[in-house]
């Protein structure tokens, strides 16, 4: 069943199209990317779908319920992160958490059990302004994740961390998804997403450019592997008359073979003994961004 059904929503905001005619469904329990540069539509999209804001036009099911305005029973079953948290004032981890829990009619115990879900348990005496910005991020998921929604909205939950921040934060999101629920989240990394996500939505300029799952997205381009080696390797004539060899570029570092056919390339490649600090790169969200719209990716 879907969780999520949104038709052709749009949004302006005075003469600038934010929105665009937007349409995606999300089944129960996948996890679902929004994608795309800064500006793109996707906080306006999600507050949409969130109940948050109000389109000009298209329709939201969420949970077979039009979320706005405001609709109070959908408030128990979805958890919703916003870019910019709020924190109660001078509160422990755990004090924020027995609070929002309280908020919900839920009782205290299940503020330790998100604790531990967000990896913060030896954190919950901390008050909430002495956390590190990963730690911070991570209460404000365990705030929507308090009262055990089923859907749970994530809004840009890894911007602003540190690499090793990012990645605790994904076994987070993958800890949530485990237990069964929906997760819809925006991004601007597009690496981050190709590896969490079950599908993924690019936005640009507020459309929906490309929507599949970024595997099914990256074949559809059907893009050449490159090989890149050491330059000085091999001589770049060598590396063109190879099996498999299509495209041969150089510059100051490496040497780059383009082929549709790695396997014999590779084997080429070995026989004479040229696999070390040898580098195999498919195509990229990256390269379906630069496909889709004819200029690189810029976060
Ligand atoms: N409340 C508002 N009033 C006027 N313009 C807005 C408002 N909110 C967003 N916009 C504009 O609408 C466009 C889409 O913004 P939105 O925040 O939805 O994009 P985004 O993809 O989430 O970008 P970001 O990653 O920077 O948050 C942007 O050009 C933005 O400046």
């Amino acid at each position: 069943m879907a969780a999520i059904v949104v038709e052709d929503i749009r949004k302006s905001y005075g003469d600038l199209t934010a929105v665009d005619g937007v349409s995606f469904t999300v089944a129960e329990g996948e996890f679902f990317g929004i994608l795309g540069p800064n500006g793109a539509g996707k906080t306006t999209t999600l507050e949409i779908v969130e109940g948050l804001r109000r389109p000009d036009g298209g329709s939201v099911r969420l949970l077979g319920e039009n979320p706005f305005p405001r609709n109070v029973k959908l408030l128990p079953r979805v958890g919703v992160q916003l870019q910019a948290s709020a924190f109660f004032e001078k509160l422990s981890a755990r004090e924020q958490l027995e609070t929002f829990a309280a908020l919900y009619g839920v009782g205290p115990a299940r503020a330790r059990e998100v604790l531990d879900l967000v990896g913060l348990a030896d954190k919950a005496e901390t008050r909430e302004d002495r956390l590190s910005g990963g730690q911070r991020q991570r209460l404000s998921i365990a705030c929507a994740l308090v009262h055990d929604p089923d859907v749970v909205f994530l809004d840009e939950p890894t911007a602003a961390l540190d690499p090793q921040a990012r990645r605790n934060l994904w076994d987070v999101l993958r800890a949530i998804q485990a237990r069964g629920k929906t997760i819809v989240y925006t991004t601007h990394y597009l690496d981050e997403a190709e590896v969490l996500c079950d599908r993924v939505a690019i936005m640009d300029s507020g459309r929906v450019l490309a929507l599949d799952t970024p595997a099914a997205l990256v074949r559809g381009l059907d893009a050449p592997v490159r090989v890149v080696l050491e330059r000085g390797a091999l001589a770049a004539a060598t590396a063109a008359g190879l099996p498999g060899a299509d495209e041969v570029t150089e510059d100051d570092q490496s040497l780059t073979i383009s082929t549709r056919t790695p396997a014999p390339l590779l084997s080429a490649l070995a026989e004479r003994g040229t696999l070390d600090g040898l580098q195999v790169r498919t195509a990229t969200l990256e390269d379906v961004f630069l496909h889709q719209t004819g200029r690189e990716y810029r976060a």
